[in-house]
């Protein structure tokens, strides 16, 4: 990366890449792009927070910074992502009637574009959504956030038995993301995966802060967008021509590892893709 930087300055090349766009940063050429396509990536996607997009002050970016940029870039938006669209194919092959109805709007999404899937049938495909948005509650990659306090602050109690908690600046505080996606009290029968939850009626009744598949605040995930756009092209492309059952090697129900950057299934995911007879 380093070397790549170097030779886009000797050669004055632009690349449109996040590199190039670090670059200009740094120069303070770039500003916020409140332009938007007005597509709805889907329920997951989150809007930038309102700091960053206020941010007037210019910071010094070095070339180092530009490099631990690239280098998040890839193992926050790699394993996440990958991680994810297991999960996924795991659902859809212990759910078959859940892949079955995806099945139908991939086929009948496909058909609308003559064989195609573009940007736009693809985002309009709202099964698909609830399909990625339960797999994002059910196993969200990033299963606790860290944040430090800031401002000192009392969780006052909810139930009789229960005390008030006093959290002081400078605490570092654990936030149990997949804790509070499998409380049954935000989410009932909270095991089942259930695409339902997320359809045009429930949705609305999500509590906000029960939801944080990709954080929240100004350090929440910037790949939001692209992530949801990668997994579910990848997720209808496969699905139109292959169904997805499980393999006599995976053990059922999942037995996920104890320790990790993320939750494994111990033993791997072992799936099998079985040619459909009609491909969509
Ligand atoms: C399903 C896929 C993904 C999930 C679930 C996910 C989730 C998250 C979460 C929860 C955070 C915030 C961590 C925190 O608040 O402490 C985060 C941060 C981040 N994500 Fe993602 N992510 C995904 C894909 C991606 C992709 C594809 C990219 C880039 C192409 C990306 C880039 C980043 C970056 C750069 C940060 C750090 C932001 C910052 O510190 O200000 N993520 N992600």
């Amino acid at each position: 990366m380093d070397e790549s930087i170097k030779l886009r300055r000797e050669r004055r090349l632009d690349r449109m890449d996040i590199i190039h766009l670090l670059m200009e940063a740094q120069k303070g050429r770039l500003n916020y792009d409140d332009q938007s396509d007005n597509i709805d990536s889907g329920f997951s996607a989150i809007d930038e927070s309102d700091i960053i997009k206020k941010w007037k002050k210019k910071i010094d970016i070095k070339d180092d910074d530009i490099m631990g940029v690239g280098l998040g870039f890839f193992l926050a938006g790699y394993d996440t992502a990958s991680n994810v669209m297991s999960y996924i194919a795991y659902e859809l092959a212990a759910n078959p009637d859940v892949q079955e109805k995806l099945f139908r709007e991939v086929s009948s999404a496909s058909r609308e574009g003559d064989g195609k899937i573009t940007y736009e049938t693809l985002l309009g495909m709202k099964y698909l959504d609830m399909v990625v948005s339960e797999t994002l509650r059910k196993w969200p990659p990033g299963y606790h956030m860290d944040r430090e306090c800031r401002i000192p602050f009392t969780i006052e109690p909810e139930r009789e038995h229960e005390k008030p908690l006093h959290i002081e600046k400078g605490t570092q505080c654990l936030i149990t993301v997949l804790g509070i996606h499998r409380d049954p009290q935000y989410y009932p029968n909270p095991e089942k995966f259930d695409p339902e939850r997320f359809n045009n009626e429930n949705k609305r009744n999500i509590k906000p802060y029960t939801y944080m598949p990709f954080s929240v605040g100004p350090r929440s995930c910037m790949g939001t967008r692209f992530a949801l756009l990668e997994m579910k092209l990848v997720i209808a492309e496969i699905i139109r021509a292959f169904e997805i059952v499980i393999s006599d090697k995976m053990q059922f129900p999942l037995n996920i590892k104890k320790v990790g950057f993320s939750h494994y299934p111990a033993g791997g995911m072992w799936l099998c893709l079985k040619p459909r007879e009609v491909a969509a």
